[in-house]
């Protein structure tokens, strides 16, 4: 009979064969998620049925004295820890994560910093450019209060194709050349890859929409420019496809991306989405992009403009995008939604003590 010494010193030298094999399969499971990745099969590396087709080879395999159900207990768990060792590896490459880039990305667009201490920014115009006295009123009033950078729609995404469909290119012109006479930026929206060289050369930065998050093609073609591209997480899009989408326009090589979260579509019926502000703090974690957070979509209310402004400053926000219009009440799209200028002014006032200032602002 042997000693408990003698069994013991046995087990330990099981434990350290199975500890080299354990370590053999994980390098093997890692193997696989990396082709799994190559092929494309990144969002989930999970397959059932594998894992089935090998708890059945190990039941008939099994002469105990260890229970099948003990044996299925002790390799899923392996199946799980080889799961999660193919995911994070996945995750570790991705452009967009801090664990690439753990600072803080600054975008430089003409005059304006965007992310990282920088103060944070306004983006703020109508809905849609509807008339160059539209355009000149709101910019006029908008530098003067000291916005940097001015947005407005060209191409519009409407529910309806009989609804107003934008100026088209007279818009891209319109926006881009009074947005220049102020000193300001111009951001307008891009929906089509056909577009995408005629806007970058009017906009300073891209915006791709909500509806076209999900638009693959369009986020490559716009990662081909150099343009600072704004990326609205999508109606039901989930974080991860959010920040999958900005990954899109990094690995084609365009680094200069602003995340925007605009509410997403829930069953509450209140607001017109319901303005996620863990997803921004999520985001701002695990990723080095700068967030900024459209509030006007979010609520589709003027009357919560002022409290969502401030709570998404204080989530870490590095910019509130806001809609603007001299007359909304005449607008040709939104004009539940947009500010009139007295609403500006009440709501930049309400939204001034939260936010940074320039190093030279800061009073000793
Ligand atoms: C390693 C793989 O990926 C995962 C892990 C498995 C495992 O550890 O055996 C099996 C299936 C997948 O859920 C694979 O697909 O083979």
């Amino acid at each position: 009979m042997q000693t408990i010494e003698q069994l013991r010193s046995e087990i330990d030298g099981i434990n350290r064969e199975l500890l080299t094999l354990l370590n053999r399969r994980a390098a093997l499971a890692a193997d696989i998620g990396r082709i799994k990745s190559l092929e494309g099969k990144s969002q989930s590396h999970y397959d059932p049925v594998r894992e089935d087709q090998q708890l059945r080879e190990l039941e008939k395999l099994n002469g105990g004295p260890f229970s099948h159900a003990t044996v299925k207990k002790i390799f899923t768990e392996i199946f799980r820890a080889s799961l999660d060792l193919e995911e994070s590896n996945d995750k570790k490459q991705l452009l967009v994560s801090r664990k690439v880039k753990p600072g803080d990305t600054v975008l430089s667009i003409g005059n304006v910093r965007v992310g990282g201490e920088v103060p944070q920014v306004l983006v703020a115009g109508p809905c849609s450019i509807e008339s160059e006295e539209q355009m000149d009123a709101t910019a006029a009033f908008l530098s003067a209060r000291g916005v940097k950078i001015l947005r407005g729609g060209a191409y519009k995404p409407r529910t309806s194709p009989y609804g107003f469909q934008g100026m088209g290119v007279d818009g891209l012109v319109l926006g881009s050349s009074v947005a220049k006479s102020y000193g300001m930026q111009f951001i307008t929206e891009v929906m089509d890859t056909r577009d995408v060289e005629i806007v970058a050369e009017h906009a300073d930065i891209l915006q791709v929409g909500a509806r076209n998050m999900h638009n693959f093609a369009l986020l490559r073609e716009v990662g081909r420019t150099r343009k600072p591209v704004l990326i609205k997480r999508g109606l039901s899009a989930t974080i991860e496809e959010w920040l999958y989408a900005a990954e899109y326009v990094l690995s084609e090589g365009n680094s200069h991306v602003i995340l925007c979260e605009r509410g997403i579509r829930t069953y509450e019926k209140w607001t017109r989405n319901t303005l996620d502000l863990s997803a921004v703090a999520l985001a701002k974690q695990e990723t080095h992009l700068p967030v900024i957070v459209d509030v006007t979509h979010a609520a589709g209310r003027r009357d919560l403009l002022i409290p969502l402004a401030r709570a998404a400053l204080a989530v870490g926000a590095d910019g509130i995008h806001v809609e603007v219009h001299p007359n909304p009440a005449t607008a040709l799209s939104d004009n539940e939604q947009q500010l009139n200028f007295a609403g500006f002014e009440a709501f930049n006032a309400a939204i001034e003590p939260l936010l940074r200032r320039a190093p030279q602002e800061v009073s000793v």
